[in-house]
């Protein structure tokens, strides 16, 4: 499988419609999708990423219902493009080889197959079905503050073996610091540059998403993900339109026309955010402990239904090491974090003493 050729210096993939699904509470209107795919095709973005915010098949009680049929908002995306293309995130276990089809059917031209930074082993036969699609395809390896440098590139390198052409160091928890980000990006492009374009996806909870994306592209790295108005999970991804400026000063060229990314942030994607992602108390924690960025509004719901500090239930995640896929474990510990406050036993040793 070879990598696609680059129009540009650098791709910036947008994530607005899929990352930022996590902090609309996946509700996300046929109506958003299409003024946000026009106003983002209009300042020349290649490909545009929708889906629930955790990838095809994700609206389920566990990661949240979503509010328009993610395949309807794929079909709205790829009517609506000119030159972009749709890309959708798929995670296996929650998306399935058939909802990769119904994807491709709707429009999606490429798929991001996202693992736990170590478990890069479950992403081949993904792969395999993108390939006799047609559709472009890319690794995603998540929580990659939790591998070193070195065993993150192996992995990459199972996931570029089973035919993947971009694989991503993916910062889902916004922890990574300069100097981790660089050792990680410096052993991907040494492992892989050769065959595949190596990316970074980054969140903002300690404000280096555009910081690390500069430091990716003086060590080789190609694709960046962004998200207008940082619309993403914990505090927002790198903001496309300032990945867009701040590459325009570099003179590193994205084929982006900053102005209209600008207004696209401004006057399309503003008007419907229900907040704006910050770096707030919570999601500080979250890039200080290293705690999946999209528990964000799943700890804060716990919060308020449990009556503890949602930022105490994050740094409990930390400390426990939950890795995507775990959500109903920040119901256990909002649980036994109120028992702890009130000081009677943890739910698990009452549940082992009633049946004694
Ligand atoms: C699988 C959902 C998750 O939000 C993917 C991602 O963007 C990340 O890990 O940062
Ligand atoms: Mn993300």
């Amino acid at each position: 499988m070879t990598r696609p050729a680059l129009t540009h210096d650098v791709r910036i993939i947008d994530t607005t419609l899929r990352d930022g699904s996590h902090a609309m509470g996946h509700r996300f209107t046929e109506d958003q999708v299409r003024s946000t795919v026009r106003a983002l095709d209009r300042a020349g973005v290649e490909w545009i990423e929708v889906s629930h915010g955790d990838g095809v098949g994700g609206s389920s009680f566990n990661y949240g219902f979503s509010g328009t049929d993610e395949m309807d908002l794929i079909a709205a995306a790829a009517e609506e493009a000119g030159r972009a293309r749709i890309a959708v995130l798929l995670v296996p276990g929650i998306g399935t080889a058939d909802d990769l089809r119904r994807a491709h059917a709707a429009g999606a031209r490429m798929v991001r197959v996202a693992t736990h930074c170590t478990e890069a082993d479950i992403s081949p036969q993904y792969f395999e079905v993108a390939r006799e699609l047609g559709m472009e395809t890319c690794g995603f390896l998540m929580m990659a503050h939790r591998a070193e440098p070195k065993v993150l590139a192996e992995q990459a390198r199972i996931m570029v073996d089973a035919g993947c052409q971009s694989v991503y160091v993916t910062d889902s928890a916004g922890a990574l610091l300069m100097h981790e980000a660089r050792e990680r990006f410096e052993a991907l492009v040494a492992e892989v540059g050769d065959q595949a374009w190596v990316g970074y996806h980054g969140h903002q909870n300690m404000s280096l998403g555009v910081a690390n994306s500069v430091l990716g592209q003086q060590a080789g790295v190609r694709y960046f993900d962004g998200s207008l108005c940082a619309l993403g999970a914990g505090s927002g991804n790198s903001p496309t339109e300032v990945l867009g400026a701040v590459f325009d000063r570099l003179g590193v060229r994205t084929g982006l026309d900053v102005a209209s990314l600008l207004d696209a942030a401004e006057d399309v994607v503003r008007p419907y955010l229900p907040r704006w992602p910050k770096m707030d108390r919570n999601a500080i924690v979250q890039g200080w402990a290293g705690v999946y960025s999209s528990f964000l509004l799943h700890a804060e719901r716990a919060a308020a239904r449990y009556g503890v500090p949602a930022q105490d239930i994050l740094r409990r995640c930390g400390e426990l090491g939950y890795v995507g896929g775990q959500e109903d474990m920040i119901i256990d510990v909002a649980v036994q974090l109120a028992a702890e406050e009130e000081g009677t036993a943890p739910v698990d040793e009452r549940e082992k003493e009633a049946v004694r």
